[in-house]
């Protein structure tokens, strides 16, 4: 996605917006394992939110408790508006399409008759219609013939992928949707996603590929059994980090002291080549351009002004720890 557009769905993913999914405190004991505990979070309508976390942190069974396939410990969460109990677990899995980790289909049927059965198992009022229409979202409508047995692991994510969109599912929930695909499988899984978001589909999805949620999400919570942290990923990475900004000049400035230090919003800086200069800074939106005029009205010959990012790897590995993340 262009970083205009990206910037926009952030935007869009924040106030004002509907809650789609929310828990309180929500936690999950399998005797005395613990799962996950005390998670909190909010997920608004509209919005691709990435729950990140090392193996075992909890990520598989938080999507199993919220589509009602394994019941909480302690705590509270409401899916599409509604408390998740055992007395609305049927309604709350009609609202929902899950993609699991794995695709779960019946290899001998056509994709057609799969996505038929769990249409028709879902009581969906035009199974026909609405199975063409998800076979048309995933551009899989040429293979509806083909027995699932015979696809590439890449297109069987696909159709567990059209399976979780039967009934236009107000909360999509992707459990590693990319797992075990190569590149080009994997583009083409997120580009679908992509598509999703632009058009407004709420998404929740699962994964250990930090780059993947960078791409994606509009959000990320960061759990490792407890969470860890939510935000933006930018918002993350300033939080953790602050903000930075690298500075090329065509020679060494003249009084870099009285011209960087007097640019509001500077915080520290320093020569960290001959002509570069690091600059601690409050937010770039408002320093970068106030140090451009600076610059320009000393005579100073800028070759270059970039903002220093963190990946979202940094700030995993900050929240989570090197360990945690190799388990
Ligand atoms: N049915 C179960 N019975 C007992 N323990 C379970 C069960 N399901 C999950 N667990 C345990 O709960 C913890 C969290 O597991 P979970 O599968 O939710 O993690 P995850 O973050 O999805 O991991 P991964 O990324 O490896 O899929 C693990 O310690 C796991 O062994």
């Amino acid at each position: 996605m262009p970083a205009g557009g990206r910037a926009e769905a952030t935007q869009r993913a924040g106030a004002g917006r509907a809650t789609a999914v929310a828990t309180s405190a929500l936690t999950k004991r399998f005797g005395d394992r613990v799962a996950y505990e005390e998670v909190t979070l909010e997920v608004h309508e509209g919005e691709v939110f990435g729950l990140l976390g090392p193996n075992g942190a909890g990520k598989t069974t938080l999507v199993r408790t919220l589509t009602t396939l394994v019941a909480p410990s302690a705590g509270h969460a409401t899916v599409a508006g509604l408390a998740v109990t055992e007395a609305n677990a049927l309604a709350i899995r009609q609202r929902v399409g899950v993609m699991p980790e794995t695709p779960g289909l019946y290899l001998r049927l056509s994709v057609q008759d799969n996505l038929r059965c769990f249409a028709e198992l879902r009581e969906l009022p035009d199974a026909v219609a609405e199975v063409r229409r998800v076979l048309e979202v995933v551009g899989m409508t040429g293979r509806a013939q083909d027995p699932c047995g015979a696809l590439s692991k890449g297109l069987r994510q696909r159709v567990s992928l059209a399976r979780a969109l039967l009934g236009s599912p107000a909360v999509l929930f992707l459990d590693e949707p990319t797992s075990g695909l190569d590149p080009g499988a994997t583009r083409e899984v997120l580009a679908l996603v992509d598509e999703l978001r632009q058009g407004g589909t709420t998404v929740v999805l699962t994964t250990h590929r930090l780059e993947e949620a960078e791409r994606l999400c509009d959000r990320v919570a960061i759990l490792a059994t407890r969470l860890r942290r939510v935000g933006r990923p930018g918002e993350l990475r300033r939080r953790l980090f602050g903000a930075a900004l690298t500075l090329r000049t065509a020679g060494p400035l003249a009084d870099p002291g009285g011209l960087l230090g007097g640019v509001p919003g500077v915080q520290r800086w320093r020569a960290s080549a001959p002509a570069t200069y690091h600059l601690e800074i409050d937010d770039p939106r408002h320093v970068a351009p106030a140090l451009v005029r600076a610059l320009v009205a000393a005579g100073a010959d800028v070759l270059e002004l970039t903002e220093e990012r963190h990946s979202l790897e940094d700030v995993y590995l900050q929240l989570v720890g090197k360990e945690d993340s190799r388990r």
